[in-house]
């Protein structure tokens, strides 16, 4: 018997499909071979791997969300280990250890829940604001900064001051690791079997060594803030954050759980946010900057609703939020129109089958969010940054757009930080628009400067980087 594997470009024998593969924004080239083969499920072999790439929402749907049994493991990796980065909850296999995560982190990030954060992030946006006036060349810095240190103050009651405070330098050396043991194109070397035999991407010698050096910086990362915390707990001194919720919680029951266990569970997901939160956020907030040098009418319609809402000096609030329905489709289309995460990897935990396709067991999957957000029957004209796709003619929010979810990922292991995420864009991209007029800058000799609307490649992909003015639309004068 002959099982049926989907279709794909066709590789040669043990090597597969290497030298098919783009090295580069490979979102596109998985979405042309979908039309290519007619089939929104691909399959390609790479040195003895297969993988499967799900190019539509149905297919997505079909797979992660109703059959999230068999498609809700990670590839989870040497490299991780050896480095400490197995800490990172999101990156850990499927079962009951996963699970205890994501049940912990549920209950401080919850929808229900986000609201006691927002004052936080409202300070953290207002800061930022003064910052891009102060020195607006920076504005990437200042925007990373603000979703760095909110989500350390979040967590941690973590007061960073600047860019150079110790405690930021070390969450970012720890998060730079990640990126070392990454091939670009998003995936985990050690997922390939046949990939640890090629001498320079084998963990050997030089490489456990250099992990070695690696782990002590994840570790103090993980720990130090964690024991720093724990012993102000211990003493009374409670600093409000959601890591002195969380031991506060265990402390007067752990449900039953191995106190040593839930104690990790702790440690790690306090200390997984800032890897999950600060770039993917910021990656976002830049996309915003980018699409409004790119599309000026769409900011102006943007900053006329918040005109009609707010009074003068008062920085948008997420009370805000309903009578303000551009701004939020604005902030979806962000994340629909360039989603930092275009592919999300998973692996198959049973052989299945689909379509009367045959998916073997370990096969790594590719759920393709690019292509399920670039859908050009759910997103007309899909490569257009348009707000107004999500808007009816009376300018309310439609219910029969499908919201652009897969920029979150799909089915259990969706992005849990998600709400808290759309708060921090709704707060920070409502704050710039209401306190700039964002603009394409001039050079020495008075030439606009067109964006080129470049994005990097990548597991994480970014906007190239592009310089924008930012000019004080009113007086800086915010009153609480
Ligand atoms: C615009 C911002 C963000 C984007 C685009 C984003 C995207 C993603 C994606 C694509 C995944 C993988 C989902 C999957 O495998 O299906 C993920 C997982 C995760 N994200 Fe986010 N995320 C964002 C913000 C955040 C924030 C602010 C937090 C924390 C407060 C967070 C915490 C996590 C965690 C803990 C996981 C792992 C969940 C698991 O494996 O079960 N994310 N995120």
């Amino acid at each position: 018997l002959r099982y049926r594997l989907p279709p794909g470009p066709k590789g040669l024998p043990l090597i597969g499909n290497i030298f098919d593969l783009p090295r580069r924004f490979e979102w596109l080239t998985y979405q042309e071979w979908s039309r290519q083969y007619d089939s929104d499920i691909v399959h390609f072999e790479i040195l003895g791997t297969h993988v499967v790439v799900l190019n539509s929402a149905a297919a997505a749907s079909d797979l992660f969300e109703k059959r999230s049994k068999i498609y809700s493991d990670k590839p989870e990796t040497t490299m991780l280990h050896l480095t400490g980065w197995n800490r990172n909850w999101g990156l850990i296999k499927y079962g009951d250890y996963w699970r205890l995560h994501r049940r912990v982190f549920h209950q401080y990030f919850r929808s229900t829940n986000v609201y006691a954060y927002h004052s936080a992030s409202k300070k953290a946006v207002r800061d930022m604001i003064f910052s891009l006036h102060r020195t607006p060349d920076k504005f990437s810095q200042h925007i990373r900064f603000m979703t760095g240190s909110n989500i350390l103050r979040i967590v941690y009651a973590m007061d960073i001051k600047d860019e150079d405070d110790p405690s930021l330098s070390l969450v970012e050396d720890a998060v730079d690791v990640i990126s070392k043991i990454v091939i670009p194109g998003a995936y985990l070397v050690d997922s390939f079997p046949l990939l640890r035999h090629i001498p320079a991407w084998f963990p050997g010698s030089r490489f456990k060594r250099d992990a070695a050096k690696w782990k002590i910086i994840v570790d103090e990362m993980f720990m130090r803030p964690y024991r720093e915390l724990k012993s102000s707990f211990e003493s009374g001194a409670l600093k409000p954050c959601v890591l002195t919720d969380m031991l506060a919680d265990i402390s007067r029951d752990t449900q039953g759980h191995d106190p040593a266990v839930l104690e990790d569970v702790v440690i790690n997901t306090s200390g997984t946010t800032y890897a999950a939160a600060a770039e993917t956020t910021g990656i976002t907030l830049v996309t915003l900057v980018l699409a409004m040098l790119m599309h000026p009418e769409v900011q102006k319609t943007a900053q006329k609703e918040m005109e009609s809402v707010l009074s003068e000096g008062r920085l948008p609030d997420l009370d805000d939020r309903e009578s303000l329905p551009y701004v939020t489709a604005l902030v979806k289309e962000c994340t629909r129109w360039r989603p930092p995460i275009p592919l999300i990897i998973r692996k198959s935990l049973a052989h299945d089958e689909y379509k009367g396709f045959h998916i073997p067991a370990g096969t790594i999957m590719i759920g393709n969010a690019w292509a399920v957000l670039h859908d050009p029957e759910t997103y007309p004209d899909p490569d257009t940054f348009n707000p107004s796709r999500f808007l009816d003619d009376a300018g309310r929010l439609r219910k029969d757009v499908p919201d652009p979810w897969a920029t979150f990922g799909f089915g259990r292991r969706i992005c849990p930080g998600r709400h808290f995420a759309l708060d921090v864009l709704w707060l920070a991209a409502a704050g710039m628009l209401a306190a700039f007029s964002i603009e394409k800058p001039v050079d020495e000799l008075g030439n606009v400067v067109e964006p080129t609307g470049e994005y990097l490649p990548g597991g994480i992909s970014s906007p190239a980087p592009f310089k924008a003015a930012f000019k004080a639309r009113s007086a800086l004068d915010f009153a609480e």
